[in-house]
Parts: structure tokens; C-alpha cells; sequence
């Protein structure tokens, strides 16, 4: 098991570059399911959960190429002889249930065990397997798993009660293959949910929307391969922007789509905090004074749940009183605990929480409840005053490449230890 183990106290200086974005790369590695002929995908995050979802494409059939050197994937579904993903890795990952639009649109049936819930929340499924539902497939639920059975799915209209991201992905790409028109309402309009739909429409898809709350998808009867580059992660860029506002840094992060981090650029401007945008970048500059700031979290282009919590790292330390009020994930206050004890002062008050910002923190040994939990801590181990012991980081492992690597790059006094 291995630890982080932050010295606090240093300024971050430089230059860092953002790997590109774990959630679009999952649900395009699952859209390649989608099509016989080739895939190459560039500019891979080696993350865990991009080796998960290979393994899951390799357990239905799926040649997969991973060249490391080259940051390249490369997928050909010909082979597929599978149509159920085990159980051992789809528990693994919540992503691993992206399979399933692709499968079923390609082949007519699925099975696969039900995801589950996790650290941040219960995480249904309804709004994907009714989605399914509308496109004609029969749902057949049991014994911890679901299976989907179709002759051909028909394009229909489907309204999502909640602009869920993975419904989106899994009904976009269970229409693209399907007869006739489809139209998804109160779609989520993540750039993630863009960048999948140009995924697709570059294999010979017809989306039109995508970006938007209404999408509109015109069936194909077959797709073709396709090359493809992975737009940068806009929640990585965050958090490296969070990274040199909490340590009075100035940092350039390179590799950002800006308008992709703007309700992100919003907030820190509003603390007080220097943030300056240009074509591929953005450069953060803080004199370690801001002031506190209150922050709901929305679907985009609302601020991000995946932010929540680097942001009350941040807030931890502000003058004044923020109140983070959390409307998309019902438990995604983990880290609240790890971060009291490095002395934060937060209550939970139902969906919010009340952080009342204190002078600093100071090291302690923690532990990452999930991804950005895990990331929360870092970013408060970096200030804190002392050792900050950060455990269970397999966690951050799923979504940020060479964090410690990266962190050192622009002067963080940061180790990664295997115990
Ligand atoms: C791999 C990936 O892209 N993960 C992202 C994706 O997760 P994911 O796609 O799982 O998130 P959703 O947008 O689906 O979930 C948002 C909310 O909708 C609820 N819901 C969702 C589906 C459903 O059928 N029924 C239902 O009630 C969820 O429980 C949650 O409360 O979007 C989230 C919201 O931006 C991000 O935090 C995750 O990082
Ligand atoms: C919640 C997250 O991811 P996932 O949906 O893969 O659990 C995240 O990236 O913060």
C-alpha cells in the first residue's frame, strides 16, 4: 500500500501540463465496442481506470494495443464474442457500465452486474435502463445483475429527469446504431458528452446538439474506425489551479481548454484570487489571502461535484465563512472528517456544508475516501504546516496521472512511499 507524504509550506512555481480527461477517454474506449474496424485513440492518461475499462473490452473479445510510449490505444472490436462483462471488473468501476449501450446496440443483448453505489452516493442506473427501455430493449432485472435483450433498438424521444452524464453516453451510443431518430431531453451538456459525440460522428455517427440539453442522434447502419484525441481534463486543470491559489503560487497550467474551467476560473477570480486565460492555458497567481466564497454544485456549465471538494480544502483557510452546498452526489462530504483533522472547521448541515475559515492547517495522517477526497488532501497537505501522511491512494490513482511526479515539478516537497 502506498502513501503520500507532503512537508507543507511551499510555493508552487512553473509550469504544469494536464493529461487528457479521464471522463471522456472512458466512455470513447467503451464507444470503440461500437464498430469492427480500428480505433486509435492519442494523448492516453495511463489512469487505473483506463487499464479497468480495456480489461473489460479485452474480456468481451476486443484486441487492445496499449503503447505507452506513444500515449496511444489502439481498439478493434472484430472479435467480440462475449456480451458479459464479469462481475470482478465491472464492480471495480462505475464506468465499466458504458459497455453497455455499445453492446447492446451492436449485438442485441447484455448482461452485466449492477453498479452499485459508492463512497459519494447511491448512483442508481434507472435513468440509463430507461433510456434503454424507450429505445425498445427489454430489461430484465435479478439476482444483482441486468440484462438487456433487443432484436433492433428504434430511435425514440427520451426526457432524462436529471441530465445524467453516464445516461447520456450509454443512450448516445445505444442510438447512434439504432433505427430512425432519437432525441435525449434535459441532456447533460458536459464537454466529456462533446467530445464523445465527435468520437462518434467521426466513425460515421449523426449527432447533432451535442453540448446542448437536446440531442439529437439519426441511426447508421454501420461506423467505421476512427483516430481520435481526448480533450484535457478540465477537473485535473482545477485542481492544480486550487493547488497554486492554496500555496500563494503562480503557476501556468498548460494543456486547459478555458472555457472548459470557467465557472472554476469564476470562483477563485471571486476569492480574490489572479487567474489570467490564454489560447491553451491558464496562469494562477495568489498572494495566499482570499476570502471565503459560497459555492453550489450543478451540472455543467454549473460549478463541478469533482471540484467540491478541492475547493473546500481551499475554503478551509479563507477569511470568512463559506457555505458548499453539494445538489448532485447525496454523500459526497468524505472528506470533511480527514479534513478536521488537519484542523479545518466544517459542519455538515444536510447538503451543505459551513466551513468557517481558519489561520492554517497542520499536518496529520489521513486517508483518501475517494478520488477527490483524495485530491482535497493533497491540496491541504500542501499548506498545511508540517507532515501530512496521506493513505489509501490507489483512489487517486483512478483519475490524476503522476500527481506527486507533477506536484514536484513546481516545487511541492512531496513523496510517494510503498509501504
Ligand atoms: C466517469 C464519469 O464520467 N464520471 C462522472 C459522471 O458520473 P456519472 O455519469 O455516474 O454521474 P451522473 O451525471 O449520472 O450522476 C449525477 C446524479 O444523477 C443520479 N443518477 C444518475 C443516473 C441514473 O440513472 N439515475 C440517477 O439518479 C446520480 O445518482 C447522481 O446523483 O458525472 C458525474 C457528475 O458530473 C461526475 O461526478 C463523474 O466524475
Ligand atoms: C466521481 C468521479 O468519477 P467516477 O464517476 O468515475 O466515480 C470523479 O471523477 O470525481
Amino acid at each position: 500500500m502506498d502513501k503520500i507524504v507532503i512537508n507543507g509550506g511551499s510555493r508552487l512555481t512553473g509550469k504544469v501540463k494536464i493529461s487528457a480527461a479521464k471522463n471522456s477517454v472512458l466512455p470513447i474506449i467503451a464507444a470503440s465496442l461500437l464498430c469492427p474496424c480500428e480505433c486509435v485513440l492519442d494523448d492516453i492518461p495511463f489512469l487505473d481506470d483506463v487499464y479497468v475499462i480495456c480489461s473489460v473490452l479485452n474480456s468481451l473479445g476486443a484486441s487492445i494495443k496499449i503503447d505507452e510510449k506513444m500515449d496511444q490505444i489502439t481498439i478493434k472490436g472484430h472479435n467480440i464474442n462475449s456480451t458479459e462483462p464479469p462481475y470482478d471488473l465491472v464492480r471495480k468501476m462505475r464506468a465499466s457500465f458504458l459497455v453497455m449501450g455499445p453492446i447492446l446496440s451492436r449485438f442485441g443483448r447484455i448482461k452485466i452486474s449492477l453498479p452499485g453505489g459508492c463512497n459519494i452516493g447511491t448512483r442508481p442506473i434507472d435513468l440509463h435502463l430507461k433510456g434503454f427501455a424507450a429505445l425498445g430493449a427489454d430489461i430484465i432485472l435479478g439476482h444483482g445483475y441486468v440484462e438487456a435483450i433487443c432484436k433492433k433498438l428504434k430511435g425514440a424521444n427520451i426526457y432524462l429527469d436529471f441530465p445524467s452524464v453516464g445516461a447520456t453516453e450509454n443512450i448516445m451510443t445505444a442510438a447512434v446504431l439504432a433505427d430512425g431518430e432519437t432525441v435525449i431531453e434535459n441532456a447533460a451538456e458536459e464537454p466529456e458528452i462533446v467530445d464523445l459525440a465527435n468520437f462518434l460522428n467521426n466513425m460515421g455517427a449523426n449527432i447533432t446538439g451535442a453540448g446542448t440539453d437536446k440531442i439529437k442522434i439519426e441511426g447508421v447502419t454501420e461506423l467505421k474506425g476512427t483516430r481520435h484525441q481526448v480533450i484535457p481534463d478540465r477537473i485535473e486543470a482545477g485542481t492544480y489551479m486550487v493547488a497554486a491559489a492554496i500555496t500563494g503560487g503562480n503557476v501556468t497550467v498548460e494543456n486547459v481548454i478555458p472555457e472548459h474551467v470557467r465557472p472554476i476560473i469564476a470562483k477563485l477570480q471571486e476569492t480574490g484570487v489572479q487567474v489570467y486565460e490564454e489560447q491553451n492555458r491558464v496562469r494562477v497567481v495568489s498572494n495566499a489571502r482570499f476570502k471565503s466564497v459560497d459555492i453550489k454544485t450543478m451540472p455543467y456549465p454549473g460549478f463541478p461535484t469533482d471540484m467540491q471538494a478541492q475547493f473546500m480544502a481551499l475554503m478551509s483557510i479563507a477569511r470568512g465563512t463559506s457555505i458548499i452546498t453539494e445538489t448532485v452526489f447525496e454523500n459526497r462530504f468524505m472528506h470533511v472528517t480527514e479534513l478536521k483533522r488537519m484542523g479545518a472547521n466544517i459542519k455538515i448541515d444536510g447538503r451543505s456544508a459551513v466551513v468557517e475559515g481558519v489561520e492554517g492547517l497542520t499536518g496529520a495522517k489521513v486517508k483518501a475516501t475517494d478520488l477527490r477526497a483524495g485530491a482535497a488532501l493533497v491540496l491541504g497537505g500542501l499548506m498545511a504546516e508540517g507532515k501530512t501522511e496521506i493513505y489509501d491512494v490507489h483512489h487517486i490513482d483512478r483519475g490524476y496521472v503522476d500527481m506527486v511526479g507533477k506536484l514536484k515539478n513546481i516545487g511541492a516537497d512531496i513523496e510517494r512511499i510503498s509501504e
